[in-house]
């Protein structure tokens, strides 16, 4: 089963090229644009207001139709007694039905913009038309706001946010509120785009959808949910998943436990950890619900590949030596579902090549920053197009940690969100690791598998003290996974 098809529909991001096709659309199909517009301009009213008291409002608007959304709100905020002034970058934004409504009293000359603590600017002077870097008096607008303590509210994006790839063109002022319209935009989340968003609404404004326009997923367990409930006929432990967690010797077995702990909560029915002996002795003191087996060579991963297991988990705590490096070749010639991380992907960081050359579509790459640019060398550009660039290049899934996560080499790519500077802690990433095997091994396809992982492992965290640490996360996430099962 692969991602819920409404859900896709709703969690479709955007680029401002899509959407500006999807608002064509919707034109061409009779909505007029003045009417997308006025609709546009009530959502914002409606969460301005609810956000905030009634206090002075200045509307920055811009030479588009991001400004056509500024000058609308005015008129709405005119009429509801609140005190706006309006300042145009360019006078022709207004209309001859703008110039006969009373918005001419609001205007104030650029110049004379001092944004001020206690009073609210609308930043509406670009969104999706953003072309180039901006400059000249706009910039001044920006950064005289940047440098504010006023509050802000941006309309579709903060202006000079790029909304494909979250990079400032120029400047850009930090928002409390953003506002956007019918999706919200892979820029909302990437690069700086994520911070200078703040608070993100989007409203419905009845443009018509498309799945052509679809360039990536923001991660919501609407996507997956149904991926997760666990069958009531999967009555052995085998049947429902198998995993195998390839640990390492005995001081460095922290991460690989962590991993197989997280294995052991996703709802598989069983979890072998395959370590050295001195790793593996420890370990079975650790564990009760895991399996531990001694590992010599190869041979005792691939007994369990030719038994049950039915996904593998690799590299945390692995090590760099002859038997981590033939437990990896033996696991992908496995071509059961395999997650590859830490000590898994800088094994070949000197010769990644030869690791593509033995990937295969079931197998999900983990790597954070570091191990990334490592891995994949040269590739640049915001998170989520170097993640796709990265699965290409490897011809396997690729999930890239941060705060936002990135997952491509699915169906579309995912963004996931939800992450919190909690997760920033040791061991997260092979606990992370080891979810997203637990997943595999039940069965969920590959891309399932790593957006539900992110999201869950992201949610466990939330709300994680200062004393948070990685060995809280398992039954953390086995709380998050009751949760979703029960809602
Ligand atoms: N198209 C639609 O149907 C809808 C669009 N909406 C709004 O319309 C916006 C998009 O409107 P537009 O396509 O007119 O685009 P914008 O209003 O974002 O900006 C385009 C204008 O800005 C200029 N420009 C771009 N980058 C500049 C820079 N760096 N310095 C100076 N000038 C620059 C362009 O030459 C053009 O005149 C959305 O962000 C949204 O706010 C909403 O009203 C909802 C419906
Ligand atoms: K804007």
């Amino acid at each position: 089963m692969g991602f819920e098809r409404e859900a896709m529909q709703r969690q479709a991001l955007l680029t401002p090229d899509a959407m500006q096709a999807a608002d064509r659309r919707t034109i061409a199909g009779g909505t007029p644009v003045g009417t997308l517009v006025a609709r546009a301009a009530r959502a914002i009213f409606r969460i301005l207001r609810a956000h905030y008291t009634r206090r002075p409002v200045t509307i920055l608007c811009g030479p588009g139709q991001n400004g056509e959304d500024g000058l609308m709100l005015a008129a709405l905020l005119d009429e509801a007694g609140w005190p706006v002034t309006l300042n145009l970058l360019d006078a022709g934004v207004m209309d001859e039905s703008d110039t006969s409504s009373g918005l001419m009293r609001l205007l104030s000359p650029t110049g004379t913009f001092r944004p001020e603590a206690g009073t609210l600017v609308v930043d509406a002077l670009f969104g999706a038309g953003l072309n180039r870097p901006i400059e000249g008096e706009a910039r001044l607008l920006i950064e005289k706001l940047e440098a504010s303590d006023a509050s802000v509210l941006a309309v579709d994006l903060p202006s000079g946010i790029d909304g494909r790839t979250g990079e400032v063109l120029g400047a850009a002022a930090k928002a409390d509120i953003t506002v956007s319209f019918h999706r919200a935009k892979p820029g909302h989340f990437l690069g700086e785009g994520r911070r200078l968003s703040g608070r993100l609404f989007i409203a419905d404004i009845g443009i018509v959808p498309h799945h052509d326009d679809t360039s990536a997923l923001h991660n919501d367990p609407a996507l997956w949910k149904q991926s997760l409930a666990v069958a009531d006929g999967d009555t052995h432990k085998y049947a429902r998943g198998h995993v195998a967690v390839v640990g390492g010797p005995g001081l460095k077995g922290g991460a690989a436990r962590l991993a197989a702990r997280a294995a052991s909560v996703s709802g598989a029915g069983a979890v072998t950890y395959l370590a050295p002996l001195s790793g593996a002795e420890f370990a079975a003191s650790q564990f009760d619900a895991v399996m531990v087996k001694p590992l010599t060579g190869p041979e005792e991963l691939r007994t369990l590949i030719d038994g049950t297991a039915s996904a593998i988990v690799i590299g945390p705590g692995m090590g760099h030596g002859r038997l981590a490096s033939e437990c990896l070749s033996a696991a992908l010639e496995s071509g059961l579902p395999c997650v590859l991380d830490a000590d898994a992907l800088t094994l070949y960081e000197d010769t990644p090549h030869v690791l593509f050359g033995k990937l295969h579509e079931r197998c999900i790459l983990t790597p954070h920053e570091g191990e990334f640019s490592r891995l994949f060398p040269g590739l640049d550009g915001d998170r989520l197009s170097r993640a796709k660039k990265a699965s290409a290049r490897a011809g396997a899934m690729v999930l890239l940690k941060g705060s936002t996560t990135a997952i491509a080499g699915g169906i579309l790519p995912v963004l996931n969100t939800n992450g919190s500077a909690a997760l920033a802690t040791a061991g997260s990433g092979d606990t992370l690791a080891g979810l997203i095997g637990g997943f595999m091994a039940r069965g969920i396809a590959p891309e399932v598998a790593a957006a539900a992982a992110a999201w869950v492992h992201a949610e466990a965290a939330q709300g994680a003290g200062p004393g948070f640490n990685a060995d809280q996360l398992a039954p953390r996430i086995a709380a998050v996974l009751e949760r979703l099962a029960s809602s």
